[in-house]
């Protein structure tokens, strides 16, 4: 896995805090489910070219209360696309250089080809957790760091890379609410998971000892996986929130802090060259972050293997009424469900499409995420998501995707195989 030159958010949206800052606004339209659930490969792909130009031609983002243009950027030529040289067809000169250069067939194509490298975008520098399950989710990949959760997102909208891989929810910490936000403002989908055993370490510059430790600085999710254990080592320092674990080490080594300890990974340990102080300081040993991979296109949801299915809904009915029916469109069917996150969205309107087309602002309290153990493929999980359509006023598919059968135990290295066949 090749390391990349960071990518960063443009001036103004960059920051060295920690990546789970509250989200701006956005919109979402509502997806007509019905073309969206029915069975075979054929049509499964002409309903997601129906959402996806339904998408593309409503164009829009209530950002803030305005519209705003939401469609992504198309690739710049030469910057994003891997394009004919025009001097290899003209034999150069700068009035060549200048001219459009024209399409291949691999630059239409939505997956790289077989044999190139797969870019990856993360969030953070080399030695952070995500590299390591951008790597266990695509063996050999090119892992491209992003500086923010965000500009991951952005990164595969405007063809920077092919895939994003973020975390979404930790055995120990909770869930990574920020991402939740993002997958909900983004129309990337998903289209796999990857579990990973989390093993934090304490390091500091080499010599440093623990008594003249003052400060400790990582990822606000690695600060809560530690916390008991830090309070259990009588160390008295500040806790500080950083971008990511792996960039904390960094900060520590670039600046030589030697009251500031860093929690990071074994290998950002070496790849920044700070000394481990204390090595497996997690809560628990079955420390395991579940991270998401995500794509322009969806996959082709299958039934010869276990399946997750991700949704998120809102309603704007009165009482809780909603929610029970909506979860018993699942328990009645026999469907397991695997997570249920809500999230406040009162404050950013949602564009609801309806059947001529039209489309209307809508402010719902919160959004609601189920992940299902079910192939969208399957008919009991398209007539449950039938049943959800009628509950409820908004609807989104976010992914129907092969489920990670590691087990979730620290120490396990068993890989996962994506039946995102690209
Ligand atoms: O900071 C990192 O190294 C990350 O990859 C981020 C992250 C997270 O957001 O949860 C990933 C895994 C761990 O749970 C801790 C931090």
């Amino acid at each position: 896995m090749a390391a990349a030159s960071m990518i960063r958010a443009p001036v103004g949206q960059n920051s060295r805090l920690a990546g789970h800052a509250p989200g701006r606004g956005g919109g979402v339209v509502r997806c007509s489910l019905q073309g969206a659930v029915v069975g075979g490969r054929a049509e499964w792909q002409s309903s997601c070219a129906v959402l996806s130009s339904k998408v593309a031609a409503l164009g829009a983002h209530f950002v803030n209360g305005h519209v705003a243009p939401s469609a992504p950027a198309p690739p710049q030529n030469g910057a994003v696309l891997d394009l004919v040289p025009v001097s290899s067809i003209t034999g150069g000169g700068d009035v060549a250089r200048n001219l459009p250069q024209p399409l291949r067939i691999a630059d239409l194509s939505p997956a790289p080809m077989h044999g190139s490298q797969l870019r990856v975008a993360y969030q953070g520098v080399p030695g952070a957790y995500s590299e390591k399950a951008a790597g266990k989710a695509y063996p050999g990949c090119d892992a491209i760091p992003c500086d923010q959760f965000e500009v991951a997102f952005q990164a595969v909208e405007l063809w920077i890379a092919d895939r994003a891989v973020l975390p979404v929810e930790n055995s120990l910490g909770g869930s990574i609410h920020r991402n939740y936000d993002l997958l909900l403002r983004h129309r990337l989908h998903i289209v796999g998971e990857v579990q990973l055993p989390v093993h934090h370490c304490l390091m500091a510059l080499p010599g440093v000892r623990k008594e003249c430790l003052t400060r400790v600085i990582s990822h606000p999710q690695a600060l809560a996986q530690c916390e008991h254990t830090l309070t259990a080592m009588g160390l008295n320092v500040v806790r500080e929130a950083f971008d990511d674990t792996a960039g904390a080490a960094e900060y520590v080594a670039a600046n030589g802090l030697r009251d500031t300890a860093a929690i990071a990974s074994s290998r950002a340990a070496e790849l920044y060259g700070m000394e481990v102080l204390a090595d497996g300081i997690q809560d628990d040993c079955g420390n395991v972050t579940r991270f998401v991979m995500l794509a322009r296109e969806p996959v082709v949801p299958r039934t010869d293997r276990p399946f997750k299915t991700s949704i998120v809904f809102a309603h704007d009915r009165e009482g809780t009424s909603v929610l029970f029916k909506v979860l018993s469109a699942f328990a009645f069917r026999d469907i397991s469900l695997t997570k249920i996150e809500s999230r406040p969205h009162r404050h950013r309107p949602i564009r609801l499409v309806d059947d001529a087309n039209v489309g209307t602002a809508k402010h719902f309290e919160y959004m609601f995420y189920v992940d299902f153990q079910a192939s969208l493929a399957e008919p009991r999980a398209q007539n449950a998501l039938a049943e959800v359509q009628e509950y409820t006023s908004f609807l989104r598919v976010l992914g129907s995707y092969p489920m990670d059968m590691t087990p979730m135990t620290a120490g396990s290295s068993s890989t996962i195989s994506s039946s995102d066949s690209s």
